[in-house]
C-alpha cells in the first residue's frame, strides 16, 4: 500500500467572535474519519467543493500537518517523520502556489530541483526535452516565470515537480484558472504517465474522471463516495454546455436555444440530457461560428445531493 489512512480526523480553530481584545474560538472537523488506501500505480481522483478539506488530506498525507485524531502512512510510514526521505520520491503540483522562481527562468528552477534531488545531468538533459514535448513547454523555458501566461507557467511547475522522477504524483488543484485548452492540455499530459501513482484533486470531476480510475468524493471533511470512476462514467446526469460566441447575438441564439448570459459574456445550455447533448452540439457548431466550447456534467452536485443513494465503498 503506497497511502494508508485510517480514520484520520484534522480540527482547526475558527473564529467565531472578534471583539477588541478578545477573540472567541470553535473547533471544527476539516477531515473527518476518513479511510482511504491507495495502491501503487493507482490514479485516484480526489474530489469535493471548496472547503471541502481536500488540500488538508494532502497536507496530512505530505507530512505538512499533524492529524488530530487517526493515522496516515505514506510509503509505509509516518510522513512527518520521514518528510525529507518521501520527498525524493514524491512530486507535488499545487494550482495555487508556485515552487517557481518568479524572476529567473523556469530552467533555473529545473536546475535547482536537480541538485536538490541529485539528477545526473545525463537523466536531468533527457527528462526536461521528454516532458517539455509531451507539455509542447520547449519555447517559454528561458522566460523569465513573471513573463508567462497562466498556461505556459502551471506546464513548467509539472516539469519543476517531476524533475525527479517521483513514484508518487500529488496535484492540488493543478488545472485552476486554466482555460479550456489549456486544461486540456495538461489533461493529456497527465494520461502519458501511466507508470505513476497519481493523486489528482479538483473540484472538477470531469476533468479528474479523465484521468483517474478511482474517484473518491469529500463533502465538509467526510469521505462519502469511493468508486470506479467507469461506474460514474456511466452514470447519466444532464450536463451544461457553456460557449463563447463573440460574433453572434445574444438575442438571435436566445430565439433558437434556451440559453444563459453568463458574467464573462459565455452563453450557457443548462440540463441537457445525455441523449441531446450530440445533436446540440453539432446544432450550435453548424449554426454559429464558436471561439471554445465544453461540455460539463453536473455530476459532482447530483452525487452530492444524492450520495445516500450513490453509496459510500470505502
Ligand atoms: N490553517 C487553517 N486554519 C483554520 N481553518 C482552515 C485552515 N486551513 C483550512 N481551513 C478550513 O478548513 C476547511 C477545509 O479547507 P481545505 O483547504 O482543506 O478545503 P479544500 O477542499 O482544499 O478547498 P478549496 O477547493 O477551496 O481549496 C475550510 O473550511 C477552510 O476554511
Amino acid at each position: 500500500m503506497l497511502i494508508e489512512i485510517e480514520n484520520l480526523s484534522k480540527q482547526y480553530q475558527k473564529v467565531i467572535s472578534a471583539r477588541l481584545f478578545h477573540k472567541q474560538y470553535q473547533e471544527f472537523d476539516a477531515v473527518k474519519g476518513v479511510s482511504l488506501n491507495i495502491n501503487p500505480g493507482e490514479r485516484v481522483g480526489l474530489v469535493g467543493l471548496n472547503g471541502s478539506g481536500k488540500s488538508t488530506l494532502i497536507k496530512l498525507i505530505l507530512g505538512i500537518l499533524q492529524p488530530s485524531q487517526g493515522q496516515v502512512k505514506t510509503f509505509g510510514s509516518d510522513p512527518i517523520a520521514n518528510r525529507q526521505k518521501n520527498a525524493r520520491k514524491i512530486g507535488v503540483v499545487f494550482g495555487q502556489r508556485s515552487q517557481l522562481r518568479w524572476d529567473l527562468p523556469a530552467m533555473d528552477t529545473f536546475k535547482l530541483n536537480r541538485e536538490l534531488y541529485q539528477v545526473s545531468e545525463k537523466d536531468f538533459t533527457q527528462r526536461v526535452a521528454q516532458l517539455s514535448r509531451l507539455l509542447d513547454a520547449g519555447d517559454f523555458l528561458l522566460q523569465p516565470v513573471r513573463n508567462l501566461s497562466l498556461g505556459q507557467r502551471m506546464k513548467a511547475e509539472f516539469i519543476a515537480a517531476l524533475i525527479h522522477d517521483p513514484e508518487l504524483i500529488i496535484l492540488d488543484e493543478p488545472t485552476i484558472g486554466l482555460d479550456v485548452l489549456s486544461k486540456n492540455s495538461i489533461v493529456n499530459f497527465l494520461q502519458t504517465l501511466t507508470d505513476k501513482t497519481i493523486l489528482f484533486t479538483s473540484h472538477d470531476l470531469d476533468e479528474v474522471e479523465k484521468v483517474c480510475s478511482r474517484i473518491v468524493i469529500l463533502n465538509q471533511g467526510r469521505l462519502v463516495l469511493n468508486k470506479d470512476s467507469q461506474e460514474l462514467a456511466d452514470l447519466a446526469v444532464p450536463a451544461t454546455i457553456t460557449f463563447a460566441s463573440k460574433t453572434s447575438s445574444y438575442d438571435d441564439l436566445t430565439a433558437r436555444w434556451p440559453l444563459e448570459r453568463l458574467d464573462n459574456g459565455d452563453y450557457q445550455l443548462a440540463n441537457v440530457s445525455q441523449k441531446d447533448i450530440k445533436r446540440i452540439l453539432s446544432e450550435l457548431t453548424a449554426a454559429i461560428p464558436i471561439d471554445h466550447i465544453e461540455v460539463k456534467s453536473g455530476k459532482l452536485e447530483y452525487l452530492l445531493a444524492h450520495t445516500a443513494t450513490a453509496g459510500v465503498n470505502q
